[in-house]
């Protein structure tokens, strides 16, 4: 169900007899909701474009179409002979009809049928040519868009995805850069054609007969008017279009995504009632565009229909006017057939400007995507390992260290502040702290995920704004809490980043953790197919994967967060145990919520509200009775009781 404000609603509940404070709650709620909705709405839908297309977008494709410029120049050379040889047919027929009343006038009407199907064989001949190389040069542009692209996306911070809709980006992928791919699957480079067409009909048609040429070149008077009309409303509706079709994208990737909860919490109505209203504005847009179009067509054959009854009654009214004896049946036949053939570029090329609009649409979408390089210009260099200006040297004996950070995700809203830890290489770091106290932070902070506002993080005593990303995310190896694994085999996704995967090392690698037995019993071994997200593994044998996959890494430093949060008591210990063994000599940041990890650190480091509150020893913070042991007290003491026992009795693989 749909509220009058655009806002959808779940299905209608029992009307309450309101008394004035449930009106003002409701209202509240009411506003709260529509406040959220509006939120949403701006996020997912697109932001409002320049007013006037800039046609300079389309010239901005050149790097793209110029590999393949050859079989465009092939196709528009093509087109020229096409264009041309259409404008002889009338000609051809006029000579046959005027020479009919002649003694040999058969002959001439045969020999204008064989040139007639000759001419029309040939442009049919070459037609296929000319669209094929037309469409060719576009795919293959588009091809090379599209994975610019998406190699662009590669290089963008975290913090852009943050504010971009998935389905945003997926339609700039797709749907935009189809609307580009138009102007070849189209032909709307036929535009060119179009033009010469009409030059060459113009001057034909003045040649013949030039005082009802005048009468047809006055309808175009009102063409260009409709024309103009329709053009910025076409270009408003388009531009509607693809902001609908984005939207759409965002939502249908949300709420596929998000399948299990919309049916774990029966949300299916209220989702389709959404999906109704989104569904419903991208009809709407769409309607507008092929209404104006129609409406230009319709305008432009009705004009052209007029203009043919002109010539006729013009030709009758003053069939014995000197001036006009010279016009032959045959002319006027030819005239005619001009007369038709003068609107159909016309025609042609106002639906061509409306494909143009909406490829305009798209290209400007595209760029504007393609353009955000400033604001997202963080991504680290490439090749270059100068540092920044504001960089100092550091404690290179350090394997990583923040000094005095201060990080927020949006500005004002600072999430870490002047936050200073250290850890030697070897050394094993548990951060501990409340939900949202800041700590996957520090590890985003670490692989220059996001740019710290101020203070520095080193790695190895560089700061890391000074390494090539790839240099810095080399020495690193994560374990996250959600595990995200990719269409394929375990194997692939043991060895991600590893076009060739080593084998040995990946069964080395769930051998050091204890899994190889798990995962060799399952149908296929390492081989063993993994869908979409991992979606067929459970979420502690997609762990026991993500800790394989940073053990066939093999980095210096070891970001693990929560890693064990998904993962038995029993094949913890195990973990547990067979880590301490792996991570001999290596660096670990490990992000906290159980005992067991933190147990396995040397040194733990409190945080509360973004700062670092406590650090030291388990045995040095206890003693300090502060945050830590309160935290032990309330959260770990129990657990710790619980898990000893077992843990305990467990042995090593
Ligand atoms: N991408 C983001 N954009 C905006 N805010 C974010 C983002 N990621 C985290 N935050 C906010 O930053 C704060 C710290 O988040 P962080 O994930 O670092 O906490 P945490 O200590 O790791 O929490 P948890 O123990 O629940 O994993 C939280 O208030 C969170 O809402």
């Amino acid at each position: 169900m749909t509220t009058g404000n655009g806002v959808t609603g779940v299905s209608p509940e029992p009307q309450r007899p309101r008394t004035p404070a449930t009106t003002a709650a409701a209202q509240s709620r009411s506003s709260r909701a529509s406040r959220t909705e509006e939120a949403l709405s701006r996020f997912h839908e697109e932001s409002k474009l320049g007013e006037a297309y800039d046609a300079r977008n389309l010239l901005r494709l050149w790097p793209f179409i110029k590999p393949h410029a050859g079989y465009l120049l092939f196709s528009l050379g093509l087109l020229i002979v096409t264009a041309l040889l259409a404008m002889l047919r009338p000609l051809i027929m006029r000579g046959a009809l005027d020479a009919i009343d002649t003694p040999d006038g058969l002959a001439h009407l045969t020999r204008a049928g064989w040139m007639l199907t000759g001419v029309l064989l040939t442009e049919q001949f070459l037609s296929f040519p000319q669209l094929y190389s037309m469409q060719l040069a576009g795919a293959r542009a588009m091809a090379d868009l599209r994975a610019h692209i998406f190699s662009f996306l590669h290089t963008r911070r975290l913090a852009f995805f943050d504010r971009t809709p998935v389905g945003r980006l997926v339609t700039r992928v797709t749907n935009d850069v189809d609307a580009i791919n138009e102007i070849f699957a189209s032909n709307a480079l036929n535009a060119f054609g179009d033009l010469i067409r009409l030059v060459v009909i113009i001057a034909i048609m003045v040649s013949l007969e030039w005082h009802m040429s005048l009468l047809t070149f006055a309808a175009v008077i009102p063409v260009a008017v409709g024309v103009n009309w329709t053009r910025r409303r076409i270009r408003d509706a388009f531009r509607e279009v693809r902001s609908k079709t984005s939207r759409m994208n965002s939502y249908l990737n949300e709420q596929v995504s998000g399948m299990a909860v919309v049916q774990a919490y029966a949300r299916e109505d209220r989702s389709d009632a959404e999906f109704d209203e989104i569904n419903r504005a991208y009809r709407g847009a769409n309607n507008r565009s092929i209404v104006y179009d129609a409406t230009l067509d319709a305008a432009i054959e009705m004009v052209s229909s007029v203009c043919v009854a002109m010539a006729l009654w013009y030709a009758g009214r003053y069939a014995g006017v000197e001036s006009l004896k010279d016009v032959s049946f045959g002319t006027l036949f030819a005239f005619v057939a001009y007369i038709e053939m003068f609107f159909v570029p016309i025609r042609d090329l106002s639906s061509r400007y409306t494909l143009l609009q909406s490829a305009m649409a798209g290209a400007e979408r595209v760029f504007e995507l393609l353009d955000n390089q400033d604001e997202d210009a963080a991504a680290p260099p490439a090749t270059s390992a100068q540092p920044p200006a504001d960089a100092t040297a550091g404690d290179a004996s350090l394997a990583f260290q923040f000094d005095g950070v201060t990080f927020s995700y949006k500005p004002g809203l600072d999430v870490l502040h002047d936050v200073s830890i250290a850890a030697r290489p070897g050394d094993k770091v548990a951060l501990v702290g409340a939900t949202g106290a800041g700590k996957s932070t520090v590890a985003s902070l670490l692989l220059r995920l996001y740019e710290v506002q101020s203070g520095s993080v080193r790695v190895f005593g560089r700061d890391v704004r000074s390494y090539p990303r790839d240099e810095l995310r080399k020495k690193f190896a994560v374990v996250p809490q959600d595990v995200f694994l990719f269409p394929g085999t375990v194997l692939s996704n043991i060895a991600a980043g590893d076009a060739d995967p080593d084998r040995a090392r990946a069964i080395q690698a769930l051998q050091r953790i204890g899994a190889l037995d798990l995962f060799e019993r399952r149908e296929g071994g390492l081989d063993a197919q993994v869908l979409e997200r991992g979606h067929n593994f459970s979420a502690g044998e997609r762990q026991l994967i993500a800790f394989a996959r940073a053990l066939y890494r093999d980095p210096p430093i070891f970001i693990l967060d929560e890693a064990t949060a998904n993962i038995d008591s029993d094949t913890e210990a195990k973990l547990q145990r067979a880590l301490e063994g792996a991570m001999v000599g290596r660096t670990a940041l490990m992000i906290a919520h159980r005992l067991s990890t933190i147990r396995a650190a040397d040194r733990i480091v409190v945080f509360h509200k973004g700062c670092v509150v406590e650090q030291g020893t388990h045995d040095e913070l206890l003693a300090l009775g502060g945050i830590y042991s309160r935290l032990y007290r309330l959260q770990f003491a129990r657990e710790a009781q619980e898990a000893t026992a077992p843990a305990s009795s467990t042995p090593v693989p």
